[in-house]
């Protein structure tokens, strides 16, 4: 199986590289971005280098930096943990990390990549409502489009037993304005977020203390739903602060 991924800060395609090296079958890791191509020109050049961000229809994938990419960077550079500091000081000094031809080279097998400019994530949304009569949101455009252009290279139509996976990240109900301009009619939004479209704002100024963000919760969850849920959400916190995983 491959997946093509819709990536901004590396979070979403990071999971799929750690699910692949723990022993998941996977063909190829495809990193999808919007203009905001980082990603997309590090794996081009081998170099990762930092331009100015443009505003787009897929604003989560809006990332100059992408946090999660260090993370990666790790691996590719042996886990010479004192190296990838290095490194990243510099990239923080520079705005500009390159990595040897052999490490590229590595990356390369660990991930094809693709980039949607926006005129190809609006075509893309276009097509596959014309032809597959399927909505796609901005963000799965990307990772659709990526894997669009890929298809000749890569050439999986070949293989025999191999699926394809786009990941539908977001929602188009999310990008009302963006879909139904590519769609040419009004984008439908699912009950719960149709629900809360003319809701009134409700906010309270807190202290910024984590023990009171914690009663806040557990207050609001035992007014809502009885003593025995906030109970639960208690111990939920109590857990995570002390590293358990849940029973
Ligand atoms: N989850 C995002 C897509 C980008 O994910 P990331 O983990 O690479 O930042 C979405 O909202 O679609």
């Amino acid at each position: 199986m491959s997946f093509s991924v819709p990536t901004g800060n590396f979070g979403d395609i990071l999971a799929g590289y750690y699910a692949k090296r723990m022993g998941l079958p996977v063909k190829h890791l495809i990193c999808a971005t919007n203009a905001n191509d980082i990603l997309h020109r590090f794996f081009q050049s081998g170099t990762y280098e930092k331009y100015a961000v443009v505003q787009t229809n897929s604003p989560s994938m809006d990332i100059g930096i992408s946090s999660n990419f260090e993370r990666y960077l790790f691996y590719l550079m042996g886990e010479d943990a004192a190296r990838l500091a290095a490194a990243m000081k510099s990239f923080n000094q520079t705005g500009k990390l390159q990595v040897d031809a052999q490490e590229h080279r590595r990356a390369c097998q660990d991930f094809a990549s693709g980039c949607a400019q926006e005129k190809a994530i609006m075509d893309t949304i276009k097509a596959y409502d014309t032809k597959f009569n399927y909505v796609l949101d901005p963000h799965t455009a990307c990772g659709v489009s990526a894997c669009d252009q890929l298809r000749g290279s890569l050439s999986w139509d070949g293989l025999q037993k191999h699926e394809m996976v786009v990941l539908g990240t977001a929602h188009p109900g999310k990008f009302g304005d963006a879909v139904s301009k590519a769609t040419g009619r009004a984008t439908v939004l699912p009950p719960g977020l149709q629900r809360v479209q003319h809701a009134p704002t409700r906010f309270e100024v807190r202290p910024n203390s984590q023990a009171d963000v914690r009663e806040l919760i557990v207050s609001t969850v035992a007014q809502r739903e009885g003593k025995q849920a906030a109970c639960q959400c208690w111990l939920g916190a109590l857990r995570a602060l002390l590293g358990r995983p849940r029973a």
